[in-house]
């Protein structure tokens, strides 16, 4: 029997291979690079930023592709509709990973709509959220992972510089539905430590996969 994604990823790391806009990183083939060093070293799955890149790393790295697509950068901005939640799924992703929190949406449309659009199109739904509440009501929407993605960076949340592992605990404690640890996980001990507070699997970015803000922070550092 095929195994499900939810076991192929169980007590796994994925890495997060994305760049901001203007950054040297953010460069199609650059960002299969990283994917495909991901790979070597033992991830499970990647997520991955916009359609083309998507496309590109299925083609090249054999790991399932956790697809988002980030528009603008206030408000609802990963996977904010379903046209782009689709456009994803077009691309090849295994699971699109979209905001679940409690913002309206740019186009109107739900999380629920956007949860049945992927499933008829064949895909999954990773729920990115920021509170407990967003999380319930994401898993009642039939998401298929809820991820702690948005702990921190909504209005109203607070600036956080540790990942917020009450936040999958208290989720893993609630819901039935696979719960991802995101944001913010920046040593292999805070990985650990999101397995153990229940989290089904980990997703690490910038302390893998940004040279950019790592040098920031050496810099910084010597500066103090
Ligand atoms: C808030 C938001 O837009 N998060 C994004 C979601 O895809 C990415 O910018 C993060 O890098 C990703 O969540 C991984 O987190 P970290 O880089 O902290 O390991």
């Amino acid at each position: 029997m095929t195994p499900s994604l939810a076991d192929a990823l169980k007590g796994r790391l994925i890495v997060s291979c994305q760049a901001p806009p203007g950054d040297p990183m953010r460069h199609t083939d650059t960002l299969v690079r990283m994917a495909l060093a991901a790979r070597a070293g033992g991830a499970a799955a990647v997520r991955v930023n916009e359609p083309e890149v998507v496309a590109a790393t299925v083609a090249a790295v054999g790991l399932p592709v956790i697809g988002l697509w980030k528009d603008g950068d206030t408000g609802v901005y990963i996977t904010p509709t379903v046209r782009h939640a689709l456009a994803l799924v077009e691309a090849g992703a295994a699971i699109v990973a979209a905001d679940a929190t409690a913002r309206p949406r740019p186009d109107g449309s739900t999380f629920a709509e956007l949860v049945e659009a992927v499933h008829e199109a064949g895909a999954q739904v990773m729920a990115d959220v920021s509170t407990l509440d967003e999380g319930r009501e994401a898993a009642a929407q039939g998401a298929d992972f809820v991820a702690t993605t948005l702990s921190g960076y909504v209005p109203g949340s607070a600036r956080q510089t540790a990942p917020d592992l009450r936040l999958v605990a208290e989720l893993a404690a609630e819901i039935r539905t696979p719960v991802i640890a995101e944001g913010r996980i920046s040593t292999p001990a805070q990985a650990a430590e999101a397995l153990a507070a229940g989290a089904l699997s980990v997703v690490v970015g910038t302390a893998i996969t940004a040279p950019t803000a790592l040098t920031r922070l050496f810099v910084d550092g010597l500066a103090r």
